[in-house]
Protein backbone atom coordinates (compact mmCIF):
# COMPACT_ATOMS: atom_id res chain seq x y z
CA UNK A 1 0.00 0.00 0.00
CA UNK A 2 1.02 3.57 -0.55
CA UNK A 3 -0.28 6.53 1.03
CA UNK A 4 0.22 10.18 0.22
CA UNK A 5 -1.63 13.07 2.15
CA UNK A 6 -1.47 16.40 1.95
CA UNK A 7 1.90 16.61 -0.42
CA UNK A 8 2.85 19.89 -1.95
CA UNK A 9 6.09 21.33 -3.42
CA UNK A 10 6.88 24.58 -5.03
CA UNK A 11 10.16 25.29 -7.44
CA UNK A 12 10.65 28.56 -6.26
CA UNK A 13 7.64 30.13 -6.73
CA UNK A 14 6.25 27.57 -9.32
CA UNK A 15 3.90 25.74 -7.11
CA UNK A 16 4.38 22.30 -8.46
CA UNK A 17 2.25 20.03 -6.14
CA UNK A 18 -0.75 21.60 -4.23
CA UNK A 19 -2.13 19.47 -1.50
CA UNK A 20 -2.00 16.28 -3.11
CA UNK A 21 -3.55 13.05 -1.17
CA UNK A 22 -4.10 9.33 -2.72
CA UNK A 23 -4.06 5.68 -1.63
CA UNK A 24 -2.71 3.07 -4.25
CA UNK A 25 -3.35 -0.56 -3.03
CA UNK A 26 -2.37 -3.85 -3.35
CA UNK A 27 -3.22 -6.00 -6.41
CA UNK A 28 -4.66 -3.00 -8.79
CA UNK A 29 -3.13 -0.89 -11.06
CA UNK A 30 -3.43 2.37 -9.97
CA UNK A 31 -2.71 5.16 -13.23
CA UNK A 32 -1.64 8.46 -12.53
CA UNK A 33 -3.15 10.33 -15.68
CA UNK A 34 -1.92 13.69 -16.39
CA UNK A 35 -0.73 16.09 -19.30
CA UNK A 36 2.85 16.95 -19.50
CA UNK A 37 3.92 19.71 -17.01
CA UNK A 38 1.22 17.93 -14.16
CA UNK A 39 3.54 17.57 -11.84
CA UNK A 40 4.20 13.82 -12.58
CA UNK A 41 7.60 13.63 -12.24
CA UNK A 42 7.76 16.04 -8.84
CA UNK A 43 5.61 13.22 -7.28
CA UNK A 44 7.55 10.63 -8.44
CA UNK A 45 11.22 12.54 -7.26
CA UNK A 46 9.13 13.07 -3.71
CA UNK A 47 7.79 9.35 -3.18
CA UNK A 48 11.64 8.22 -4.05
CA UNK A 49 13.39 10.88 -1.80
CA UNK A 50 14.93 12.29 -4.75
CA UNK A 51 13.13 15.34 -3.38
CA UNK A 52 12.05 15.97 -0.52
CA UNK A 53 9.56 18.71 1.48
CA UNK A 54 8.51 19.65 4.74
CA UNK A 55 4.58 19.40 3.78
CA UNK A 56 2.56 16.44 3.63
CA UNK A 57 3.57 12.48 4.53
CA UNK A 58 4.27 9.50 2.43
CA UNK A 59 4.20 6.14 3.50
CA UNK A 60 5.21 2.94 1.65
CA UNK A 61 4.32 -0.56 3.02
CA UNK A 62 3.36 0.72 6.36
CA UNK A 63 6.89 3.03 6.67
CA UNK A 64 6.75 6.85 6.89
CA UNK A 65 9.57 8.15 3.97
CA UNK A 66 10.43 10.58 6.37
CA UNK A 67 11.34 8.57 9.33
CA UNK A 68 11.78 5.45 8.18
CA UNK A 69 13.47 6.17 4.69
CA UNK A 70 15.33 2.69 4.44
CA UNK A 71 12.31 0.51 5.11
CA UNK A 72 10.34 2.60 3.00
CA UNK A 73 12.87 2.79 0.15
CA UNK A 74 13.61 -1.04 0.53
CA UNK A 75 9.99 -1.65 0.08
CA UNK A 76 10.02 0.07 -3.71
CA UNK A 77 10.71 -0.98 -6.93
CA UNK A 78 11.25 2.34 -9.26
CA UNK A 79 11.04 2.51 -13.07
CA UNK A 80 12.07 6.16 -14.34
CA UNK A 81 11.46 7.68 -17.31
CA UNK A 82 14.77 8.06 -18.32
CA UNK A 83 16.44 4.36 -18.66
CA UNK A 84 19.17 3.80 -16.81
CA UNK A 85 21.13 0.41 -17.63
CA UNK A 86 24.50 0.01 -18.36
CA UNK A 87 24.35 -0.73 -22.05
CA UNK A 88 27.98 -2.52 -22.01
CA UNK A 89 26.91 -5.14 -19.69
CA UNK A 90 24.91 -8.12 -19.76
CA UNK A 91 21.30 -8.13 -18.74
CA UNK A 92 21.93 -10.64 -16.05
CA UNK A 93 25.45 -8.19 -15.03
CA UNK A 94 22.91 -5.40 -14.52
CA UNK A 95 20.28 -6.80 -12.64
CA UNK A 96 23.37 -8.83 -10.61
CA UNK A 97 25.12 -5.27 -9.99
CA UNK A 98 21.31 -3.94 -8.50
CA UNK A 99 20.73 -6.86 -6.56
CA UNK A 100 24.36 -6.66 -4.73
CA UNK A 101 23.35 -3.33 -4.24
CA UNK A 102 20.35 -4.94 -2.14
CA UNK A 103 22.84 -7.00 -0.15
CA UNK A 104 22.28 -9.82 -2.19
CA UNK A 105 24.55 -12.42 -3.76
CA UNK A 106 25.09 -15.68 -4.32
CA UNK A 107 22.51 -18.52 -5.50
CA UNK A 108 19.94 -16.10 -3.70
CA UNK A 109 20.57 -13.46 -6.14
CA UNK A 110 20.49 -15.93 -9.02
CA UNK A 111 17.03 -17.78 -8.47
CA UNK A 112 15.44 -14.03 -7.94
CA UNK A 113 17.22 -12.94 -11.22
CA UNK A 114 16.28 -16.01 -12.91
CA UNK A 115 12.47 -16.03 -11.55
CA UNK A 116 12.56 -11.85 -12.45
CA UNK A 117 13.46 -12.54 -16.06
CA UNK A 118 10.91 -15.07 -16.46
CA UNK A 119 8.47 -13.09 -15.17
CA UNK A 120 9.21 -10.49 -17.82
CA UNK A 121 9.71 -13.19 -20.44
CA UNK A 122 13.52 -12.10 -21.32
CA UNK A 123 15.27 -15.03 -19.82
CA UNK A 124 16.51 -16.25 -23.15
CA UNK A 125 18.40 -13.25 -23.51
CA UNK A 126 19.89 -12.71 -20.23
CA UNK A 127 23.43 -13.51 -21.75
CA UNK A 128 23.41 -10.28 -24.27
CA UNK A 129 24.51 -6.54 -23.14
CA UNK A 130 22.05 -4.43 -23.27
CA UNK A 131 22.94 -2.77 -26.03
CA UNK A 132 22.21 -5.39 -27.98
CA UNK A 133 18.26 -4.76 -27.36
CA UNK A 134 15.77 -2.90 -28.52
CA UNK A 135 13.82 -0.33 -26.53
CA UNK A 136 11.19 -2.72 -25.79
CA UNK A 137 13.48 -5.27 -24.30
CA UNK A 138 15.33 -2.71 -22.73
CA UNK A 139 12.89 -1.64 -20.84
CA UNK A 140 11.43 -4.88 -19.51
CA UNK A 141 14.99 -5.61 -18.06
CA UNK A 142 14.89 -2.60 -15.89
CA UNK A 143 11.17 -3.75 -15.37
CA UNK A 144 13.11 -6.87 -14.11
CA UNK A 145 15.48 -5.14 -12.22
CA UNK A 146 12.92 -3.18 -10.13
CA UNK A 147 11.10 -6.61 -8.84
CA UNK A 148 14.58 -8.02 -7.53
CA UNK A 149 14.48 -7.39 -4.10
CA UNK A 150 10.61 -7.98 -4.18
CA UNK A 151 9.16 -5.07 -3.16
CA UNK A 152 5.22 -4.51 -2.35
CA UNK A 153 4.94 -0.97 -4.34
CA UNK A 154 6.15 -0.26 -8.00
CA UNK A 155 6.60 3.00 -9.15
CA UNK A 156 6.73 3.30 -12.60
CA UNK A 157 6.69 6.73 -14.15
CA UNK A 158 5.79 7.38 -17.79
CA UNK A 159 7.90 4.23 -18.63
CA UNK A 160 6.91 3.65 -22.05
CA UNK A 161 8.24 6.62 -23.40
CA UNK A 162 9.85 6.24 -26.98
CA UNK A 163 8.22 2.62 -27.46
CA UNK A 164 6.36 1.83 -30.37
CA UNK A 165 3.19 0.57 -29.72
CA UNK A 166 3.21 -3.14 -29.72
CA UNK A 167 6.39 -2.73 -26.93
CA UNK A 168 4.21 -0.20 -25.34
CA UNK A 169 0.96 -2.84 -24.92
CA UNK A 170 3.36 -5.56 -23.62
CA UNK A 171 5.01 -3.69 -20.88
CA UNK A 172 1.58 -2.37 -19.41
CA UNK A 173 -0.18 -5.48 -19.48
CA UNK A 174 2.96 -7.35 -18.05
CA UNK A 175 2.60 -4.59 -15.21
CA UNK A 176 -1.43 -4.78 -14.94
CA UNK A 177 -0.25 -8.93 -14.58
CA UNK A 178 2.04 -7.83 -11.59
CA UNK A 179 -0.43 -5.94 -10.11
CA UNK A 180 -3.42 -8.87 -10.84
CA UNK A 181 -0.86 -10.80 -8.82
CA UNK A 182 -0.64 -8.89 -5.44
CA UNK A 183 1.55 -5.60 -6.29
CA UNK A 184 0.76 -2.12 -5.65
CA UNK A 185 1.39 -0.62 -8.84
CA UNK A 186 1.56 3.43 -9.92
CA UNK A 187 2.02 4.14 -13.43
CA UNK A 188 2.71 7.93 -14.20
CA UNK A 189 1.54 8.45 -18.01
CA UNK A 190 -0.51 10.97 -20.33
CA UNK A 191 -1.63 8.57 -22.55
CA UNK A 192 -4.74 7.14 -22.28
CA UNK A 193 -4.57 3.45 -23.91
CA UNK A 194 -2.62 2.16 -21.38
CA UNK A 195 -5.77 2.83 -18.64
CA UNK A 196 -8.24 -0.23 -18.43
CA UNK A 197 -11.51 0.49 -17.70
CA UNK A 198 -10.97 -1.20 -13.92
CA UNK A 199 -7.69 0.01 -13.12
CA UNK A 200 -8.15 2.71 -10.33
CA UNK A 201 -7.50 6.26 -12.16
CA UNK A 202 -5.88 9.55 -10.48
CA UNK A 203 -6.18 12.43 -12.43
CA UNK A 204 -3.32 15.02 -11.85
CA UNK A 205 -3.75 18.56 -13.80
CA UNK A 206 -1.68 21.91 -12.20
CA UNK A 207 -0.64 20.07 -9.90
CA UNK A 208 -3.76 19.40 -8.30
CA UNK A 209 -5.69 15.86 -7.50
CA UNK A 210 -8.95 16.50 -10.49
CA UNK A 211 -10.64 13.29 -10.10
CA UNK A 212 -9.85 9.83 -8.18
CA UNK A 213 -11.65 6.73 -8.81
CA UNK A 214 -12.41 3.75 -11.09
CA UNK A 215 -11.87 4.28 -14.52
CA UNK A 216 -14.95 3.27 -15.77
CA UNK A 217 -16.84 4.95 -12.92
CA UNK A 218 -15.55 8.45 -13.19
CA UNK A 219 -15.71 8.04 -17.04
CA UNK A 220 -19.34 6.57 -17.10
CA UNK A 221 -18.98 4.83 -20.42
CA UNK A 222 -17.37 7.94 -21.99
CA UNK A 223 -14.07 7.26 -23.80
CA UNK A 224 -11.30 7.90 -21.17
CA UNK A 225 -9.58 10.17 -23.98
CA UNK A 226 -12.68 12.34 -24.04
CA UNK A 227 -13.40 12.26 -20.59
CA UNK A 228 -9.22 13.34 -19.99
CA UNK A 229 -9.19 15.93 -22.84
CA UNK A 230 -12.89 17.48 -21.32
CA UNK A 231 -11.13 17.72 -18.22
CA UNK A 232 -7.16 19.20 -19.03
CA UNK A 233 -8.22 21.11 -21.75
CA UNK A 234 -5.07 20.27 -23.74
CA UNK A 235 -4.15 18.16 -26.32
CA UNK A 236 -2.79 14.67 -25.98
CA UNK A 237 -1.69 11.95 -28.14
CA UNK A 238 -4.05 8.89 -28.61
CA UNK A 239 -0.83 6.81 -28.27
CA UNK A 240 -1.98 5.05 -31.14
N1 LIG B 1 13.39 22.48 -11.95
C1 LIG B 1 12.25 23.15 -12.12
N2 LIG B 1 12.18 24.48 -11.92
C2 LIG B 1 11.02 25.16 -12.08
N3 LIG B 1 9.87 24.59 -12.48
C3 LIG B 1 9.88 23.28 -12.70
C4 LIG B 1 11.06 22.48 -12.55
N4 LIG B 1 10.75 21.19 -12.85
C5 LIG B 1 9.45 21.20 -13.17
N5 LIG B 1 8.92 22.44 -13.08
C6 LIG B 1 7.52 22.82 -13.34
O1 LIG B 1 6.71 22.14 -12.41
C7 LIG B 1 5.51 21.67 -13.05
C8 LIG B 1 5.41 20.16 -12.92
O2 LIG B 1 6.45 19.56 -13.69
P1 LIG B 1 6.64 17.98 -13.78
O3 LIG B 1 7.88 17.72 -14.56
O4 LIG B 1 6.53 17.39 -12.43
O5 LIG B 1 5.36 17.55 -14.64
P2 LIG B 1 5.06 16.19 -15.41
O6 LIG B 1 3.62 15.92 -15.22
O7 LIG B 1 6.02 15.16 -14.98
O8 LIG B 1 5.34 16.59 -16.91
P3 LIG B 1 6.11 15.73 -18.04
O9 LIG B 1 5.15 14.69 -18.47
O10 LIG B 1 6.37 16.77 -19.09
O11 LIG B 1 7.37 15.21 -17.41
C9 LIG B 1 5.56 22.16 -14.49
O12 LIG B 1 4.86 23.37 -14.57
C10 LIG B 1 7.04 22.38 -14.72
O13 LIG B 1 7.26 23.39 -15.68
Amino acid sequence: MLTVSDLSFSYGAKQALDGVSFTARPGRFTALLGPNGAGKSTLYALLTRLFTTPTGQITVAGHDLAQAPRQALAAMGVVFQQPTLDLDLTIRQNLSYFAALHGLSGRDAAVRIDAALDRLAIRDRAGEKARALNGGHRRRTELARALIHRPKVLLCDEPTVGLDAQARAAITDHVHDLAEDGLTVLWATHLTDEVRPGDDLLLLHHGRLRAEGRTEELTGGQPLKDWFLSRTDVQVEAGT
